[in-house]
């Protein structure tokens, strides 16, 4: 489903965030993204939404190659669920929020109406249908946020720090979501637990590189490695 061939991601003035990384996600697998800040991880996520510029090397989103002229295919086959929810609210309620996108996609009113409530079913909160993002509390935020993407229904989700700013309670029934939600899922995160509760797999960068992927229970419980990786 994602298949990363010795990628070099550059930002301005020779900045190296990602040095020939390659790895390859099947359909259905659930990757934690691993890494200090600065490791490189929101680069991974957004150049695989091709908001990043490829230096060198290659992307394959669901057999399509991740160039300028199929961006809008692979835009649709990925959701990228952001680090801060309010980047992804902008709308008067979460309804309208939800309906955005649905509206975009080239659904008329009435079925974005429809996938939107059913989707804000599917994730318990039709009772903030009508409230305003702007003053919900960050899990019920992020919630929306999540509806927000998986009302378009991608093949690829991509979630940055989906816990950062969440409490325990709600960590908790977020990653029961995380869990529950099917599709590929890639999740940059520096929750080790939430990687270890919601992850088959898990890529660890480092400095911009790549230095492992496999099961995540293995790497979770290699203390050297994640030592070495500035993760313990
Ligand atoms: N827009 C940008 N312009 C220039 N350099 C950037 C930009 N965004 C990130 N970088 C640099 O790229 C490197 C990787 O950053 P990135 O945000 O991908 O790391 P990260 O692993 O997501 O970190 P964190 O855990 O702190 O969010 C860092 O050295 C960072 O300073």
């Amino acid at each position: 489903m994602v298949k990363i061939e010795n990628l070099s991601v550059e930002y301005g003035g020779g900045n190296c965030a990602l040095k020939d990384v390659s790895l390859e996600i099947k359909e259905g697998e659930s990757v934690a993204l691993l890494g200090a800040n600065g490791a490189g991880k929101s680069t991974l996520l957004k150049t695989l939404a091709g908001l990043c510029k490829i230096s060198s090397g290659s992307v394959e989103i669901n057999g399509t190659l991740l160039e300028r002229k199929n961006l809008r295919k692979i835009r649709s086959d990925i959701g990228f669920v952001f680090q801060n929810s309010d980047d992804q609210l902008f709308s008067l309620t979460v309804e309208e929020d939800v309906v955005f996108g649905l509206r975009n996609m080239g659904f008329d009113f009435q079925k974005s109406m429809e996938i939107a409530g059913e989707t804000m079913a599917s994730l318990n909160i039709s009772h903030l249908a009508n409230r305003s993002p702007s003053r919900l509390s960050e899990g019920e935020k992020k919630r929306a946020a999540i509806a927000c993407i998986l009302a378009m229904k991608p093949k690829i989700l991509l979630f940055d720090e989906p816990t950062s700013q969440l409490d325990a309670r709600s960590t908790r029934l977020l990653c029961e979501l995380l869990k529950s939600l099917k599709g590929t899922k890639i999740i940059a995160t520096h929750d080790l637990k939430v990687a270890g509760s919601v992850c088959e797999k898990a890529a660890v960068l480092d400095n911009s590189r790549l230095v492992k992927f496999g099961n995540a229970s293995e790497i979770l419980s290699d203390e050297k490695l994640l030592f070495n990786c500035s993760l313990l």
